[in-house]
């Protein structure tokens, strides 16, 4: 899945800034995700995640900057183009009208398609493998109003899949998500060999997903790097506010952190985190 995937192509965030009503909400962010790369995009709640997703997937224009599929400006394409070549889930993704979750999913196509509204036989196949990569093949017939957030929030994934992005923009994607699916979905991006920009809460997850981590605070870029170079006690300390100890994995080496839970000792402390030294954005 996709059945015949385009080649991943990389994109560029160069410069962008936002602006809204005089607030700055994105302050001059660059940032390179390689063809076939995972770059995960961390940071404390309100940092400027989802409004940096936002012009990738041009639901928003960055006042100054710009966004490049490929080397070449989103804002030089038409909408439709984009389409076809970045899918995005996001926390505005919507399934609220009363469609089945199959007519959902076949709604990804919708970029492809010239008039006819005729999915053909390979689209009717893409369907089926997204429902059954997305493990909602028993809810095809249901209606979407009906199904839980975890479901809703798989059936989004599909639709995405079946899209055959070159670039997936997922806006916290495990949202909903039982542990097990959270896993599997994660996994998925791992192998799908498409661009992936994904905006993650859980710091483990993404350490165990992403090949390199991006990380905002008040709309600025502060760390990005490999997870092993980024996820360090100094960073989670002074982005997040939390003490934390990092291990590896004893069978997957992969860097995890163990957090330290506030006690009436050791309050949380909430006053602004300073900027960590010594991490090169
Ligand atoms: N249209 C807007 N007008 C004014 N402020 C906005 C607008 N959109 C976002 N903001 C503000 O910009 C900041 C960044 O929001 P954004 O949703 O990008 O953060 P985030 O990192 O995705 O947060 P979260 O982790 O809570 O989802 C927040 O303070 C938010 O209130």
């Amino acid at each position: 899945m996709p059945a015949h995937p385009p080649s991943a192509l990389p994109i560029s965030l160069r410069g962008i800034s936002v602006e809204v009503a005089g607030t700055t909400l994105i302050r001059e962010l660059s940032l390179d995700v390689g063809g076939g790369e995972v770059l995960g995009l961390l940071g404390p709640n309100g940092s400027g995640k989802s409004t940096a997703l936002r012009c990738v997937y041009r639901a928003m224009r960055p006042t100054a900057g710009a966004v490049l599929l490929d080397g070449e400006s989103l804002s030089e394409q038409s909408i439709r183009d984009t389409a076809r070549r970045i899918a995005a889930l996001t926390q505005d993704s919507r399934a609220e009208l009363d469609f089945t979750v199959e007519e959902v999913v076949a709604l990804g196509r919708y970029p492809h398609q010239n008039g006819s509204a005729r999915l053909t036989g390979r689209e009717r196949e893409l369907c089926r493998e997204a429902l059954r990569r997305m493990d909602i093949t028993h809810l095809a017939t249901r209606s979407v109003l009906t199904l839980s957030g975890g479901e809703r929030q798989r059936v989004l994934m599909a639709r995405a899949l079946v899209q055959e992005p070159a670039v997936l923009v997922l806006d916290e994607p495990t949202n909903h998500l039982d542990v097990r699916h959270q896993i599997e979905l994660l996994g998925f991006l791992r192998r799908c060999g498409l661009t992936v920009l994904v905006a993650l809460h859980d710091l483990n997850l993404a350490a165990a997903t992403c090949d390199r981590i991006a990380v905002l605070r008040s709309g600025a870029l502060v760390a990005c790097g490999t997870p092993a170079e980024v996820l360090t006690t100094g960073l989670v300390r002074s982005v997040f506010g939390v003490d934390a100890t990092v291990v590896t994995h004893p069978r997957t080496g992969v860097l995890q952190l163990l957090y330290d839970m506030p006690t009436a000792d050791r309050p949380i402390e909430t006053d602004s985190p300073t900027t960590p030294e010594g991490i090169a954005p």
